[in-house]
């Protein structure tokens, strides 16, 4: 249990950007698949990349993925693909959360895989790859982005090359964006017909330098402590203005709420503008939901009536997101209440005003995300955060920085 006094920022203070786990996790995977490894820079330290350099290295028959799901997702195909045969495990949270999507998807291509527990779930066990059965595939878009960009990955290792077809929704499109980028930065075509679909030609990829991007959705809490301080300012540094990260959204979501943000050399600086709106806002979340706990915060601590939209993936992450920010705004009498359940939820803030007299616990149910979201209200009140070692999973560095830039 973390203890956290009432604090303010120091003005102008350096936050030092952690590098981006989902980066990361790409460069890496790539980085396997490639003849001759690139050197890559910038390595992150978020234990779920940490996790991937360490399964990678070790090449053990067991592979626990902990709670990564890009650990999970990009590794089954890539095991799947290479003709490994592995364990594919994780945390008990991880079992909960669903890859049939993917399984489907090898399995067509010509994976044997067999699931261990409950169908569609892991634990599973990743026995062949003889031989590549179909060169066209269909994938539903609309439950994990993870899975397509783990397919579209390993797709140029398959000897008949593939034609990927995407279905219905389409959500977390960006970070399907940043892994056809990456593969472009490793000398890979990948040919898009059109927004659902892609072909791949059989190829190799190319080793070259590579420096991993600093972390979009660890920027959010950073602009969130902006917004919840006066005539505040932080420079966020290593943020480039050219990313691959959709969480780059952070910027115009924050506006509303208080905070302006400006590309300088070497980083972003952030400030607060004054001004919060005394209107209802209308959020969309689909392109990046890992920015919904953040901005939900925030709003009901500066007492902002909001409708989230696109947020049907976020009871399928670290935890059951939309349910957690329900138990845990109630603290403050602040109501999260869905509509069109599990797409959309209203915020609706406590009617005599977010109080700061009391001293919360806040329980985090395994989410880093949960934890760092909730940490900026250290700026309004005391308050008390369960599990604080969470934040491991993508910003090992967030408590220490927080001491820095604040008294
Ligand atoms: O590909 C990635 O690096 C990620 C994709 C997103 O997941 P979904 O596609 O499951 O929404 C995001 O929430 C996750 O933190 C990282
Ligand atoms: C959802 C997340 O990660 P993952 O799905 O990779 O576990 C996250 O980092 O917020």
């Amino acid at each position: 249990m973390l203890s956290l006094t009432k604090k303010s920022l120091t003005k102008g203070a350096t936050v030092p950007m952690e590098a981006s786990k989902s980066e990361c996790n790409r460069a890496l995977v790539i980085n396997a698949l490639a003849e001759k490894p690139a050197k890559l820079n910038n390595i992150s330290n978020a234990r779920d990349s940490q996790t991937m350099i360490r399964l990678l290295r070790e090449d053990q028959e067991i592979w626990d993925v902990l709670d990564a799901g890009t650990t999970m997702r990009f590794l089954t195909a890539y095991a799947a693909i290479t003709n490994r045969k592995k364990i594919m495990t994780g945390t008990a949270r991880m079992q909960e959360r669903p890859i049939g999507i993917l399984v489907d998807a090898l399995r067509s291509l010509g994976a044997d895989i067999e699931y261990l527990k409950n169908d569609g779930f892991p634990p599973f066990k990743i026995k062949s790859f003889d031989q590549q059965k179909a060169d066209t595939l269909e994938m539903r878009g609309d439950t994990s982005s993870q899975y397509i960009s783990a397919i579209l990955m390993t797709a140029p290792l398959l000897p008949k090359g593939l034609k990927l077809n995407l279905t219905g929704d389409v959500n977390s499109r960006p970070y399907i964006e940043m892994t056809i980028d990456l593969m472009r930065q490793f000398g890979v075509e990948v040919k898009e017909i059109n927004e659902r679909s892609f072909e791949i030609s059989p190829q190799s990829y190319t080793a070259s330098a590579f420096s991993v991007e600093s972390d979009w959705s660890g920027a959010s809490y950073w602009f969130s402590a902006v917004a919840l301080q006066k005539d505040s300012e932080l420079f966020l540094r290593g943020l480039k203005e050219h990313s691959t990260q959709g969480d780059k959204a952070i910027i115009e979501l924050m506006n509303p709420l208080g905070v302006s943000a400006r590309f300088e050399e070497g980083g972003l600086r952030i400030w607060n503008h004054g001004e919060v709106t005394k209107n209802p806002v209308v959020f969309d979340f689909n392109k990046c939901p890992d920015l919904a706990q953040t901005v939900a915060v925030t709003c009901a601590a500066l007492n902002v009536t909001a409708h989230f939209k696109g947020v049907q993936s976020l009871r399928i992450k670290e935890t059951d997101r939309t349910l957690a920010l329900q138990e845990q705004l109630a603290k403050f009498g602040v109501t999260v209440s869905p509509i069109n359940d599990p797409f959309e939820f209203m915020i609706t803030p406590n009617a005599d005003g977010f109080p700061t007299k009391i001293k919360p616990v806040i329980n985090t149910y395994e989410d880093h995300r949960m934890a760092m979201a909730f940490a900026p209200l250290c700026l309004l009140m005391e308050l008390e955060i369960e599990e604080e070692e969470v934040v491991k999973k993508s910003y090992p560095d967030f408590w220490q920085d927080l001491e820095k830039v604040t008294v």
